[in-house]
């Protein structure tokens, strides 16, 4: 709703009121609406201002409306009723002014933000664009290209930066709401004609359709198949090339385009997806509103690898003391100096002051003796890591949180190295660790509440997204990955070829194809793991070449590895590359020989793949894996999962997520495809549909917010 009241004797004083963010509910705009009939039929009103409680001006249209039938007064004629006011209206802005905030602050004849605020227009983030004058109101006032630049990258600029843009006419470091009741008062009586924007006209720099066609190239670049940024810049065309109520109807019809899009519905969900995961809850009934974090004010990191180099870095950015422990004396040396060099890129692209200070180098474990949590950062070796467990647990200060870094290895058995099992708990940062967002907090089943609940607030403050999953082999990230990467084998094996399949994956959305993302991680992690799980065998002809355990399995990976083709690295993979640490992937001749060889010598006959196959099995091997974690109870629910394969494996977010892909295809079709695929490869387990899935999918695929009542039923029944 909206609140009115009288300041100063002549003010109407609107004021926007649903919290957190006083979004434009139906509620609110027709507030506004009422309010606003109610400020200029007043005559002692002279003037009014408009403001958001609770120091939030407003955070847009009310994203928890969209999927319901929309009522109360539309958006558009509420910005036609503000900016054809007799009085002038000034747009009290602090907090936030987004999406349809901005558009109710640019229908305003004025502006005036506090310098704390941020302004943009977020909308293709969520699929959108601007839908309430937006694209055509912006480009008037600030001009095409940086009207470009805001709508289809949906940025957040500083008042300072809106300032200077000209979207805003004042910026004050006081109260904003008592600078616009003051300025709203100066302004009384002025006339209000060239302070309406959608009578500007729209400025036609001269190099108008290099402009626009750069844009595009842009967006096409950058989009990987989301349809939202390209639409955005018709949008603004529409601007440019026609009149302002043309212009109007032209936004009106892009804007239904993509709202009634599978992939703005896709975003929508990850939206709330990516804000579910911090109400998280464990197996064991732990639960975020009922367990209380331990204070944290010093850290230690243990190993400072390429992994241990980014956490400190994290850490210290996030303002945590940091005791970091190398115990080789050029490791040491090398990372000091690689820490430094990360912080202070950091400082200089964040515009924030340097963390060196943060940070006492030691070679010796003995000093994290008076820290509140140690994060282990060593290398990927259990009989290291349980060593490193077992001089932690008699070092620390009791009631020290003892934190693994470990990508997949079992949780538990690390507790078992210590006294006190409750303490220790799973931090799986991603590669680079002071960049990428995600953060797997894996909880063993001795965790204690207190400990989840610190390691997933010690990540909300390093500024990622953490995501409680249970204890399990590769937790949820990494064993999903598996049978997707054994399907990807799978089909090169019957004549698909690396770059064939990671075409399909990037068409699909994924920035890069599997084949890629191993070269980029090393061959070598991989087959490290496959050793450790007893899968490389020598047999490299017959069947049993080709058979772990009564299934299928694909030696190709630890034929490459034992001809030293790690990827990347060294320069020969999946792809060749220009040198060891190429970047650029290109076809490589000898590989297709390889396979062609292989093919010979295992009797298999390559056939043509296409599209849709490649997709398929790959993906919905994926899924199914995620529907059995979910069945195992590894992940609370699918928010859980989809934020971890958009934040950590690259997973396009315009289509949601695995989980929320699969129940966009159909649950019952994804249940029959895998069936499809199994009956032709009775020997791949993973291709079976799990039951979760049959039972979701027998349901009549019920919406993907009413999974957790089937999960939540006792595991037994499933
Ligand atoms: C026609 C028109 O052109 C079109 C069509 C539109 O206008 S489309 C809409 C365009 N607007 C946006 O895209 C802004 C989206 N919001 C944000 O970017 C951020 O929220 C924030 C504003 C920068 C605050 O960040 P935060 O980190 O401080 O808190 P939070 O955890 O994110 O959010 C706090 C709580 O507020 C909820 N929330 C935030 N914005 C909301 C919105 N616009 N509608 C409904 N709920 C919203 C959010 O779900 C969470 O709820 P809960 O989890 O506590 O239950």
């Amino acid at each position: 709703m909206a609140l009115y009241s009288r300041v100063s004797g002549s003010v109407g004083m609107i004021t926007l009121q649903n919290p957190p963010v006083n979004a434009l509910s139906a509620a609110v705009r027709q507030g506004i609406v009422d309010m606003m009939h109610r400020a200029l039929s007043e005559p002692e009103v002279k003037s009014v201002v408009i403001c958001g409680q609770n120091g939030k001006f407003c955070g847009g249209a009310d994203i928890r409306e969209f999927g319901a039938k929309m009522t109360g007064p539309p958006l558009v004629p509420m910005v036609h009723l503000i900016e054809a006011a007799s009085k002038p209206v000034v747009a009290a802005i602090e907090g936030i002014a987004l999406g349809g905030g901005l558009e109710l602050a640019l229908s305003c004849h004025y502006r005036i933000a506090h310098s704390k605020a941020t302004l943009g227009f977020p909308e293709v983030a969520l699929g959108l664009l601007p839908g309430a004058g937006g694209t055509q109101r912006l480009p008037r006032l600030i001009g095409v290209p940086a009207a470009l630049d805001l709508i289809t990258t949906g940025r957040h600029v500083t008042a300072a930066e809106a300032r200077q843009l000209g979207i805003v006419d004042e910026v004050t470091d006081l109260n904003a709401v008592d600078a616009a009741v003051k300025f709203a008062q100066s302004v009384t009586g002025k006339s209000l004609d060239a302070r309406r924007i959608s009578t500007y006209p729209c400025p036609r720099p001269p190099d108008l359709d290099a402009i626009f066609e750069r844009a595009m190239q842009q967006v096409r670049r950058s989009a990987r198949g989301a349809i939202a940024p390209g639409t955005c810049v018709q949008a603004v065309h529409a601007a440019v090339t026609l009149p302002y109520a043309k212009g109007m109807e032209r936004e009106r019809e892009l804007f239904s385009l993509l709202f009634t899009s599978g992939q703005a519905r896709a975003l929508q969900y990850y939206f709330f997806a990516q804000r579910a995961v911090s109400r998280w809850s464990t197996a064991n009934g732990a639960r975020w509103d009922t367990s209380k974090p331990r204070p944290v004010r010093k850290a230690a990191v243990i190993g400072l690898g390429t992994m241990g180099r980014g956490i400190t870095v994290s850490l210290a950015q996030a303002g945590f003391s940091v005791v970091a422990v190398e115990t080789q004396e050029q490791q040491l040396s090398e990372a000091k100096q690689a820490v430094s060099g990360m912080l202070e890129r950091g400082a200089k692209r964040r515009g924030v002051p340097l963390a060196h200070d943060k940070i006492k180098y030691s070679c010796s474990v003995q000093a994290v003796a008076d820290v509140d949590l140690v994060i282990e950062a060593v290398f990927e070796d259990m009989a290291l890591k349980k060593t490193v467990f077992q001089q932690l647990s008699a070092i620390c200060k009791p009631g020290a949180l003892l934190c693994t870094n470990t990508s997949g290895l079992d949780i538990d058995e690390l507790a078992s190295q210590t006294q006190s099992p409750e303490l220790v708990v799973g931090m799986h940062f991603f590669a680079p660790a002071h960049v990428m967002q995600l953060l797997e907090v894996v909880y063993g089943p001795r965790s204690s509440p207190e400990v989840v609940a610190t390691a997933m607030q010690m990540g909300k403050k390093m500024g990622k997204v953490s995501v409680a999953v249970g204890n399990c082999r590769g937790f949820v990230g990494n064993r999903m990955l598996k049978p997707y990467l054994e399907q990807a084998f799978f089909l090169l094996e019957e004549g698909a070829t690396p770059e064939q399949v990671d075409q399909v994956l990037e068409e699909f959305g994924f920035a890069m194809g599997v084949f890629k993302v191993s070269d980029l991680s090393g061959l070598d992690v991989g087959w490290k793991v496959r050793k450790s799980d007893g899968l490389v065998s020598p047999a490299s002809t017959g069947t049993s070449a080709r058979i772990r355990g009564g299934s299928r399995y694909s030696p190709l990976g630890d034929l490459l590895c034992e001809r030293g083709r790690f990827g990347q690295k060294t320069g020969r993979g999946w792809f060749q590359y220009d040198k060891p640490g190429g970047r650029v992937a290109k076809p490589d001749p000898w590989l297709h020989g390889f396979l062609e060889e292989y093919r010979a010598q295992h009797g298999l006959v390559a056939r043509r793949i296409d599209h849709q196959e490649v997709l398929e099995r790959c993906l919905y091997a994926l899924i199914n894996e995620g529907f059995q974690i979910l069945q195992d109870g590894i992940a609370a629910g699918p928010e859980d999962i989809d934020v971890i394969y958009v934040l950590g494996y690259g997973w396009p977010r315009h289509r949601g997520g695995p989980m929320f892909y699969a129940g966009q295809v159909g649950l019952d079709k994804v249940v029959e495809r895998l069936e499809h695929y199994q009956q032709i490869h009775p020997d791949v387990p993973g291709l079976q549909p799990c039951s979760l899935l049959r039972k979701l999918a027998a349901s009549g695929n019920p919406a993907i917010h009413k999974w957790r009542e089937v999960i939540q039923k006792p595991r037994s029944q499933l």
